[in-house]
Parts: C-alpha cells; structure tokens; sequence
C-alpha cells in the first residue's frame, strides 16, 4: 500500500477511463458505486458482506455523525473505520447538501450554514473550516469541501451566487485541510444548468490543485438529458489525470451514460433505499417486489447472479417478506441492488478496458428492457 494518493488511468475508451485510486487504506476501482452508509453503516448489510460484493469505498456524512453520536465522540471511539469495522476508504460528504434537504429552520451566509438539528432542534453551525474538522474528526480519507448545492430550476441568480460562494468555501476547505498525505481533498463542481457558470466553477477548481474534482448542484430535478450535458460541458476542462465523482448519482442508466462521459466515480442511495422498500435492480430491469404478479413465482431474480439473494430465494418468497415487513426482506433486497451495482461496475470497468464500452451499453441496455414490460 502507498502512504499518499495516487490515481492511474489504466485504459480509456472515448471520453470513459478504468483506474485505480491508491490509498493507505486501500485501492480504489474506477469506474467505482460506493454505496452510502450515512449514519456509519450501510443499512441492512455487514460490513464484511459490502466489501465481498466488491465496494472499495463507502460514503459517510458530515451532517448526520456530527448531530449523532458526534465527531468527537467518534473521534475518541477511535475513528468511524474503528467502530464501523471497515478498514478501507470512506469518502465523506461535507453535509451542506443534506442540511439544505434535512435540518429545521437554516440559515446560510458567508461564514456557513447555521441549522436546527432534525433530531432534538439543538443549533449547530456548518462552516467550511467545522465541516473539514468533522471529516478529520471521523478519519474520513475522500474529503469533500463545504458547498452549496442549488436545486433546479432555479433562477441564474441563485445559481450564480451558490457558485461564487462554493468557490471560496473551497479555497477555506482547502487551507483547513492543509497538507494531509494519503489523505484527499475534492472540490465540489457547481454552476447548475448554466454552461459558463459551470466553466468558470471548474477551472476555479481546478487553479487550487485539488486531488479530485465532482460535479455537484445534478440529479437535483433536472432531465437526465440536462444532467448529462452539463457532465460534457463540464468535462473536458477537468484534468484527466484526477479522479471526476459525479454526486448522488443514480440509477444504472444514469451511471453507464455518465461513465461513457468520463466519471470515474458514484454514490447514490437508491440501491440501498430501493431496496428497504421491495424495488430490485436486476440485469432485465426493475422490479416492485411488493406487485400481486410476484405472489406465486417460484424463479429467482437472477440465476446467473452469484449473489444468493438473486439465485437462491425466490421472487414468491422475496414477495412475501416485502409484504410482512420482514427484516430479512430489507436485507435480501439490499444485498441483490449493491451486488448488481458493483456487478455493472466490474462489466463497466471491464468492458472499457477491452475497448468495447458502447457494445456493453448496448446489450445492457437491452437486457433492462426484459422486465419493465
Ligand atoms: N456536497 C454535495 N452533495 C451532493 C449530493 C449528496 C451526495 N450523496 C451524499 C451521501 C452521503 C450521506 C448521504 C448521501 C447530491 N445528491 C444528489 N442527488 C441525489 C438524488 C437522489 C435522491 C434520492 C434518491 C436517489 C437519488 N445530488 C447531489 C448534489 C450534491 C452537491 O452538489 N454537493
């Protein structure tokens, strides 16, 4: 293992690149799903189970460890690594984009986000300077900086503005963060669907010399259409030779199209989430476990899957802990979604190092046509 942060492109395919990211904790995949484990742990899974599906990374926040149990308490627990049993990366958010969507009564200026905790109305200020302490407080190794994330539509005023303000938060996160080896700093892309102002952010960015850069401010509301050309705008003034992380990103359509556009890297909790509510994601579609059509199919999701929650229990038995509200239901469920996410991945990262991307789209896409009829 290397004691700083290296990222190697291995292979390109058009715009698409397969990599790795070296760490201390670990190396990183790319194209890589890092499933989201908000409150220090992915819901419904062992940590164990996450990594054998083939995650390298998961995601941690800002905003919901420092309102419970605290970043200094898990500071003093000897780390989030320590206490959630995974050894390897954790990629943290920096929390302004889930106090905007979660916390009471906000207030956002210059200095940062003040709020109200969601949990017991406790006030709480997010600063870029807090928000890197907490990330250093959890021993988080992929911090993002402080930003303001701007749903859309929206005016090009706002826009504008969150942009502007994101960029000096990011010289503060950066001077907050200081010189950490094996450690990362990524700034956060904003600019909405406006193309100059997404210009200006990215080369802004790209002047502090960060070790990764994401496109923030997307999966907002917006048409996939306008998701995806903002990632080609954007795209080509970001350096090749840095990891691009494309935030709160998505479903398997969204992944493949961004990919073939040059993102390395992706979270979303719709894997996770899907699955605590009977969706499963499969190589011929998506499916509502919860429907009547499922109530006496003995077949399993996914016979060619190697994950037992796809080619063992049937969909009649998946339906019925739906149904029941069972726990095992969440966990099977859960477990079929990252396996088939990482599985995509590995095709993915598989598919452009053999120069054949566009052919793997293709029959991907097809097979995902199977079940939605
Ligand atoms: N800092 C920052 N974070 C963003 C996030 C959160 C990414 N996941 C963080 C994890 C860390 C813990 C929680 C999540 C985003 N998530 C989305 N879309 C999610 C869309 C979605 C919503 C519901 C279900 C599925 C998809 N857009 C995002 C934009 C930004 C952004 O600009 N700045």
């Amino acid at each position: 293992m290397t004691d700083h942060f290296t990222f190697t492109v291995a292979a390109t395919d058009g715009p698409a690149r397969t990599g790795e990211i070296r760490m201390p904790r670990g190396v990183i995949r790319t194209p890589a799903f890092m499933p989201v484990g908000t409150a220090g742990t992915v819901k419904a899974m062992y940590p164990e189970q996450v990594k054998a599906l083939g995650a390298d990374v998961v995601l941690g926040n800002t905003y919901h460890l420092m309102l419970r149990p605290g970043a200094e308490r898990v500071a003093r627990l000897g780390g989030l690594h320590a206490m959630m049993q995974w050894p390897y990366p954790i990629l943290t958010d920096s929390g302004g984009f889930q106090v905007m969507s979660l916390a009471g009564l906000r207030k956002l200026d210059e200095t940062g986000v003040r709020f109200q905790s969601h949990l017991d109305g406790s006030t709480h200020l997010l600063s870029p300077e807090r928000s890197i302490e907490i990330q250093g407080l959890l021993g988080s190794d992929i911090q993002m900086q402080l930003d303001e994330c701007v749903r859309l539509p929206a005016p090009e005023s706002a826009i504008e503005s969150a942009m502007r303000l994101s960029l000096r938060w990011a010289e503060r996160c950066r001077i907050a963060f200081g010189d950490q080896p094996g450690k990362a700093m990524f700034g956060i892309v904003q600019g909405g669907d406006i193309p100059a102002l997404r210009v200006e952010s990215a080369k802004a960015l790209v002047d502090l010399d960060l070790k990764g850069y994401a496109v923030g401010g997307l999966a907002v509301g917006e048409p996939q259409a306008t998701m995806l050309a903002m990632i080609e705008t954007v795209e080509p003034h970001l350096p090749t030779a840095k990891p691009r992380y494309l935030m709160g990103v998505g479903t398997p359509d969204d992944i493949v199209q961004a990919v073939s556009r040059g993102i390395d890297m992706f979270d979303c909790v719709m894997p996770t989430r899907a699955g605590r509510h009977g969706m499963v994601y499969t190589r011929h579609g998506r499916l509502n476990l919860r429907n009547a059509r499922f109530a006496e199919d003995n077949t399993p999701l996914d016979p060619e899957s190697t994950c037992p929650a796809a080619n063992l229990y049937s969909k009649a038995y998946l339906h019925h802990l739906v149904r029941a509200g069972e726990i095992l239901g969440m966990m099977l469920l859960t477990w079929n979604n990252l396996s088939y996410y990482q599985d995509l991945m590995a095709g993915l990262r598989k598919a452009i190092a053999e120069g054949r991307l566009q052919d793997f789209i293709g029959e991907t896409r097809e097979g995902w046509q199977k079940a939605e009829r």
